[in-house]
C-alpha cells in the first residue's frame, strides 16, 4: 500500500467515524451535556497520545527545509522553537482575549491545509473554520465554558459569542463547499469537510475536537510526513518522533506542576490548549511554507500531476 492509498483510506475512515460519532451524540442527547472533568481528562489523554505527536515530526521538516546538521545548529533550532512557544504562553498570561482570538484565527488557517490535492479556496476556508466555529451553533454555552477555563468566564463567553455569529455563514460555506467539490469530482474532499462540519455541529465540542484533531489533522499530517520521507514503516516514524515527544511531555509535566493551584478541569484545559497554542506557533512557522510548496514537491510539478 502506498502512502497515497493510506491517505485516501484515512480520509474515508475519518469521515465514517465522524458521522457515527455525530449521529450517535445526536441520538443520545444526555451525552451532549456540559463538559465534565472526566470528559476533559479523557479528551486530553487522547489528544496527547494521538494528536500532539504530529508536531514531533517538525524535526524532520526542519531538517529538510533548514538543512540542519550538527549539534550546535540543532540546539539553536530547539531553543528558537521553545522560545516561540514561550512567547505564546506569555501572551496568554498577559492578554488572554488577544491570545484566544489569534489562536483561533491561526488554527483555522492551519486546519485549512487538511484537504488533499487541489481544493477551492472557499472549501479550504470551510475546512479550517468548521471544527472551530460549528460547535457554537448548538453548543455555544459549552464552548463558552471551555474557553472560560482557559481565559476566564467573561472573555470565554465573549469569544464564544463572536464565533457563534459566524456559525450560520460557516454552515452555508460548508454546504457550498460540499456541492462545489462534488461537482468538481473531488468527492472525498466533499465528504471529509461535510463530515467534519456534521461532527462539530452535533457532537459535544471537546469530543468533536478530539475526533477531528486525532483522526483527521494529526493522522493526515503524519501520513504526509511519511510520504515525503518515503517510508511506511511505523518503527521509523516512531524513532523520528520519540525524542521531541519526550521533550514535549517533560515540559507539559512542568506546566502541570506549575498550575497546581488551578482546579483539575481548568488545569487540564490550560496545559492542553495553551500548550497546543504554544506549539502551534513554531509548528506553523515550519509546516506552512512546506504546505505552500505542496508537501515536499515543487508546487508546479505537483499541480501538473494532479490535473493529469
Ligand atoms: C479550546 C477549544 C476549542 C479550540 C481548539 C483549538 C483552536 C485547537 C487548535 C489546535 C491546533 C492549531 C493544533 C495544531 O496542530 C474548540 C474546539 C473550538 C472548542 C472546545 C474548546
Ligand atoms: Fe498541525
Amino acid at each position: 500500500m502506498t502512502t497515497d492509498d493510506a491517505l485516501r483510506i484515512q480520509g474515508v475512515a475519518y469521515g465514517a467515524v465522524a458521522l457515527v460519532v455525530a449521529f450517535g451524540a445526536a441520538a443520545l442527547p444526555a451525552l451532549a451535556a456540559m463538559p465534565t472533568t472526566t470528559e476533559i481528562l479523557v479528551v486530553a489523554a487522547l489528544v496527547l497520545v494521538l494528536g500532539v505527536p504530529h508536531g514531533a515530526f517538525d524535526v524532520l521538516w526542519a531538517k529538510r527545509t533548514l538543512g540542519l546538521s550538527g549539534v550546535k545548529r540543532w540546539l539553536v533550532f530547539g531553543l528558537a522553537y521553545w522560545a516561540a512557544a514561550a512567547l505564546v504562553v506569555a501572551v496568554w498570561a498577559f492578554a488572554p482575549i488577544l491570545f484566544l482570538a489569534v489562536f483561533l484565527i491561526a488554527s483555522a488557517a492551519h486546519f485549512s491545509g487538511d484537504p488533499e490535492g487541489h481544493a477551492a479556496l472557499g472549501t479550504r476556508a470551510a475546512a479550517g473554520m468548521a471544527p472551530l466555529v460549528a460547535p457554537t451553533l448548538l453548543h455555544e454555552e459549552a464552548v463558552a465554558r471551555l474557553f472560560g477555563l482557559l481565559v476566564g468566564p467573561e472573555a470565554g463567553a465573549l469569544v464564544a459569542g463572536g464565533l457563534a455569529t459566524l456559525a450560520w455563514p460557516v454552515v452555508l460555506l460548508v454546504v457550498g463547499a460540499v456541492v462545489w467539490e462534488t461537482h468538481r469530482d473531488r468527492g472525498r474532499t466533499a465528504f471529509e469537510v461535510g463530515a467534519t462540519a456534521t461532527l462539530a455541529l452535533l457532537a459535544p465540542p471537546l469530543v468533536a475536537f478530539a475526533v477531528y484533531f486525532c483522526l483527521m489533522h494529526s493522522a493526515r499530517h503524519v501520513l504526509r510526513t511519511a510520504r515525503a520521507a518515503g517510508t511506511t514503516s511505523p518503527a521509523t516514524l516512531v524513532a523520528i518522533a520519540a525524542a521531541p515527544m519526550v521533550g514535549t511531555l517533560a515540559l507539559g509535566g512542568a506546566a502541570w506542576a506549575l498550575l497546581a493551584e488551578a482546579a483539575l478541569d481548568a488545569r487540564t484545559m490550560q496545559v492542553l490548549f495553551v500548550g497546543l497554542a504554544a506549539l502551534t506557533a513554531p509548528h506553523m512557522a515550519l509546516v506552512e511554507p512546506v504546505r505552500a510548496r505542496g508537501w515536499g514537491f515543487p508546487s508546479r510539478v505537483r499541480a501538473t500531476l494532479e490535473e493529469g
